[in-house]
């Protein structure tokens, strides 16, 4: 395997690259290359691989469809019979269900009952749903005008054909690709191990649950965030709670968690202030940038790799505040973890909506509000924001259903202006 690159050797490739002032857009080129998925296979039955990315194609050994079959319950027939101008008579002369073919030859002028998902009798095309018909004994007759030959059969292998890639490699196992296998009658799947992440929050004021209040303390809300958007994404957390800001307990937590994790994230500490032991011993451990993002929430960041007994981990120092590490990691850190993941995951469609407030925006930066997008009177998406922007302020966040993306280049926005919105899919 290649020698992963520095950071120093990363920023050497990357144009504009500047540690004080870095366009959103960079932070991502530079992850890209600095991550390294897991490359490790692991094969888990179907029905424990939901949300695991497939690590290798799915070839199809057999076709889906097997067979031409009924999409309805009612009488199958040959459509060149078909009156175009009268009702067409037909003689039933068997029946054919799912599970039991129905053997026969069918002669002109004859027809089979059929329920949906029995086989096509030979040389039989075309349905006409029992709803349509009217019997008489063993006749049939279907009007003329509703139907056309080839209406209501499902062809062999239409959904998919034995030797075609069913799935790529990459793909995430959504409740409908895990279904798609299960019709392939695979019983097992070779997937990416689970990237671990391993996760700890650091200052003295953080409080963690069940301790009591005390004269400038928060509780620990990030611990929450974070394992509910690594867990979410599909990645497996080790929960380290509250690192206090004292060097040799952050120490042994850095080591612990680069020992055993793919990817470390911590919040707080990564900013300017007199307390951050945290940054120092980041700088100890790893290879580590401090950035200023132009992006607003979520200026600094620590971006770099940490080493432990020659096990090395990718590491995201998230600035502390509380929906800071939100946006950065919706922005930065899940798409690293999915590169981690070996998930080819497709970029997320911004959605445009008009804004209905007149909204403040400095170009020269990204910026993320909170934003609750629905549909006026007239049909038009619209998007408001959700109250106080403050970078600490969670309820707006949670009554949030997306985030308006003000791009590094854009001004002021009048009440009324398109804005690009960055919808939630359940890992925010
Ligand atoms: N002079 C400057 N001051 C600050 C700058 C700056 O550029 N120059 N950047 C500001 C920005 S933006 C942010 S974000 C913060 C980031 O600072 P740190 O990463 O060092 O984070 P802390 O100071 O430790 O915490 C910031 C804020 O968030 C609260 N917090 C921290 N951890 C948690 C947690 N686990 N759960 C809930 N809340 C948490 C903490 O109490 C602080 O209120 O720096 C600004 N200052
Ligand atoms: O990262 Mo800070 O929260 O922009 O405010």
């Amino acid at each position: 395997m290649t020698q992963p690159s520095s950071l120093a050797e990363i920023a050497q490739r990357l144009q504009g690259y500047d540690p004080q002032a870095l366009p959103a857009g960079h932070v991502n080129a530079f992850l890209a290359e600095l991550v390294q998925p897991v490359a490790q296979q692991e094969t888990l039955p179907l029905m424990q691989a939901l949300g695991r990315i497939l690590a290798q194609d799915v070839v199809s050994p057999i076709s889906v469809p097997p067979h031409d079959n009924s999409a309805m319950d009612g009488y199958a027939f040959r459509g060149s019979e078909l009156h175009s101008d009268q009702p067409t008579p037909l003689k039933v002369v068997g029946t054919a269900f799912a599970g039991a073919a129905w053997q026969g030859q069918v002669q002109a002028g004859e027809c089979v009952r059929i329920m949906t998902g029995a086989i096509m009798p030979a040389g039989l095309n075309t349905v006409a749903p029992q709803e349509l018909v009217k019997t008489e004994g063993d006749a049939v007759l279907v009007p003329a005008g509703l139907l056309q030959a080839g209406d209501n059969r499902r062809l062999l292998g239409e959904d998919l054909m034995a030797g075609q890639v069913a799935l790529s490699a990459g793909s995430r196992l959504s409740p409908a690709a895990c279904g798609l296998l299960a019709s392939l009658g695979l019983p097992t799947i070779h997937v990416w191990r689970q990237p671990k992440v391993a996760y700890f929050s650091t200052g003295d004021e953080i409080l963690s649950l069940g301790e009591a209040p005390r004269e400038g303390a928060v509780y620990d809300s990030n611990r929450y965030t974070v394992a509910g958007m690594v867990q979410a994404l599909g990645c497996e957390l080790i929960d380290m709670g509250v690192v206090r800001d004292e060097p040799a307990a952050l120490e042994q937590a850095f080591r612990q968690a680069a020992q055993q994790a793919d990817a470390v994230i911590t919040s707080g500490g990564v900013s300017v202030g007199e307390a951050d032991f945290t940054k120092a011993m980041m700088k100890k451990l790893g290879d580590v940038a401090f950035w200023r993002i132009a992006m607003r929430p979520g200026r600094p960041m620590a971006v770099g790799r940490i080493s432990e007994a020659g096990h090395s981990a990718v590491l995201f120092g998230l600035p502390g505040n509380p929906v800071a590490v939100m946006v950065t990691f919706a922005a930065f850190v899940r798409p690293a973890l999915q590169q981690l993941m070996g998930w080819k995951a497709p970029a997320l469609p911004l959605l445009k909506a008009r804004s209905m407030e007149a909204l403040r925006k400095k170009p020269g930066r990204t910026e993320y509000q909170r934003g609750t997008v629905s549909r006026n009177a007239e049909g038009q998406l619209v998007v408001s924001i959700t109250g106080n922007q403050g970078s600490g302020v969670l309820s707006s966040m949670v009554q949030a259903n997306g985030l308006i993306v003000l791009g590094h280049d854009q001004g002021h926005v009048a009440a009324g202006d398109e804005v690009d919105v960055m919808m939630f899919d359940g890992h925010l």
